[in-house]
């Protein structure tokens, strides 16, 4: 089975009469059609017209099923197809937008020249003000390159757009952030320090987005160093964080011990290194790694990880096995063994569906839809922006990890994406240890 990649709605008429709706959704089903949100969008006297979102594998099978429910009969019609999701995109998702109400002369004054003089003058005096008087203290530059974006690979950071869009629409709704989305129009690790660098005064922290690997680590190490606002690899450390919320769920439902448990990452890549380090550093004793690239396997056994050369050894071998090569279909469904926790992260598309995981045993399984960063990063930069912190540390993630877990219901893996009651505990819980440590930095410069 494929993962349903199109999306389309399409809007049916059927006569008001018992049933009617059960045939269309038959007929869809039959298509191999899976229906999302049946919305109605009209009720007349003797008929209704609805919006049916249906997601399907193949472009083609949208022609087979608006070809069958055409053939339908008893006055059941099909009006329209349309492409929601680009529909979604057209103008792009997000727009700069005024705080003020501009209507008068006065307005004009106090919000531009000459009022804002007086607000430069005080920012110059004092730069920490600008956190108070401009937007800067709850802005994050959202950065890529465009070199690894989902699993697309190398599309160049125009192409890798909607995603960075996407991300500023999690900021600004999950968790009150502007992420405002910045394009680099280069792949040279000194170029893109030298960049963000230069653009990071109009930020309170900087999300390194979809930035591919090996390159990714020497940025963000080097950002995270010379910069002294809170950095992070979405790619890297979000996702770890979202993984370990995941393996922690998978293993208290599946009673398994996660630190003596067998790991096995496939793909060692941004997110594939980051979830094994984040594991090792959790107490997991072993974590087999499979790459296909020889540098990769090496950085995993510098950090104290065991590189393996097939990845059915390492299916054969592990408790749970997580997945981000960016490959589909790349694990075969007569790999997997009974009772295995399966976690095939790479979006757009899984290493192995989840439901053909479980048809061949597994006992829990995902893909990237769900345990997804989305989870992770916003609450993690609300929280430390309230800290007004400087960076974002280890504790900080393992606490946002653990805090996922815990708003997850029992035999869940993660809670509901857009549950904001989780980001919000999330953010709390990224806080107070960003307290706690600006509490530690107080008291050692003051001894
Ligand atoms: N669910 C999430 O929240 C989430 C977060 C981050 C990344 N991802 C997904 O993970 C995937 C990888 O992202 P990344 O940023 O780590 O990319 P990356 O390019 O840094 O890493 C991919 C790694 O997979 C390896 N690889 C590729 N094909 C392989 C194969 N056939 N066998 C073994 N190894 C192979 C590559 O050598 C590389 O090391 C993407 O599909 C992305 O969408 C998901
Ligand atoms: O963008 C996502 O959905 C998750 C992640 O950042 C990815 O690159 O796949
Ligand atoms: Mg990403």
């Amino acid at each position: 089975m494929m993962s349903k990649q199109i999306i389309r709605t399409l809007m049916v008429e059927t006569p008001s009469i018992p049933g009617n709706l059960g045939k269309v959704a038959t007929t869809i089903g039959l298509a191999g059609g899976d229906i999302g949100e049946i919305q109605t969008v009209k009720v007349g006297p003797n008929y209704t017209i609805r919006n049916i979102t249906v997601q399907v594998d193949h472009e083609e099978q949208i022609e087979e099923l608006a070809d069958a429910l055409s053939r339908l009969d008893g006055g059941i019609r099909l009006h329209a197809v349309s492409d929601e999701v680009l529909h979604a995109h057209e103008g792009g998702k997000i727009h700069m937008k005024s705080k003020v109400d501009l209507q008068t002369l006065a307005d004009l004054r106090r919000v531009y020249t000459p009022g804002v003089a007086n607000v430069c003058r005080i920012i110059e005096k004092e730069p920490d003000k600008a956190k108070i008087y401009t937007s800067i203290g709850n802005s994050v530059a959202i950065v890529t390159d465009g070199t690894a974006i989902l699993g697309l690979g190398d599309i160049g950071p125009v192409a890798g757009m909607p995603v960075m869009e996407g991300k500023a629409v999690l900021f600004d709704q999950l968790a009150g952030i502007n992420g405002i989305p910045i394009l680099l129009n280069t792949k040279d690790p000194d170029e893109i320090v030298r960049t963000v660098k230069n653009i990071s005064p109009g930020y309170s922290g900087i999300l390194l987005e979809d930035i591919g690997s090996p390159h990714c680590f020497e940025v963000e190490e080097r950002l995270k160093k010379e910069l002294d606002i809170p950095v992070m690899h979405d790619d890297q450390h979000g996702t770890a964080v979202v993984t370990l919320a995941a393996t922690i769920s998978a293993c208290k439902s599946a009673g398994i011990d996660l630190k003596n448990a067998q790991v096995g990452q496939i793909g060692l890549g941004a997110a594939g290194l980051a979830i094994s380090r984040m594991l090792m550093a959790y107490g997991v004793k072993d974590v087999f790694g499979a790459d296909k690239s020889p540098d990769a396997k090496v950085r995993l056994a510098n950090y104290g990880g065991h590189p393996v050369d097939s990845i059915e050894m390492l299916m054969n071998t592990c408790d749970i096995v997580i997945a981000t090569t960016g490959v589909p279909g790349l694990i075969q469904k007569q790999w997997v063994r009974p009772g295995q926790v399966i976690l095939a992260l790479s979006n757009p598309k899984p290493e192995i569906e989840p439901e053909v995981a479980l048809q061949a045993g597994a006992a829990y399984a995902a893909d990237g839809r769900s345990v997804n960063n989305v989870l992770g990063f916003p609450g993690i930069f609300r929280g430390v922006l309230n800290a007004q912190s400087s960076e974002i540390t280890h504790p900080m993630l393992v606490a946002a990890a653990e805090t996922i877990a815990a708003c997850t219901k029992p035999g869940d893996l993660v809670p509901h994406p857009l549950d904001l009651n989780v980001h919000k505990m999330v953010t709390e819980a990224v806080e107070r240890v960003a307290v706690q440590d600006n509490r530690k930095v107080e008291y050692t410069c003051s001894l």
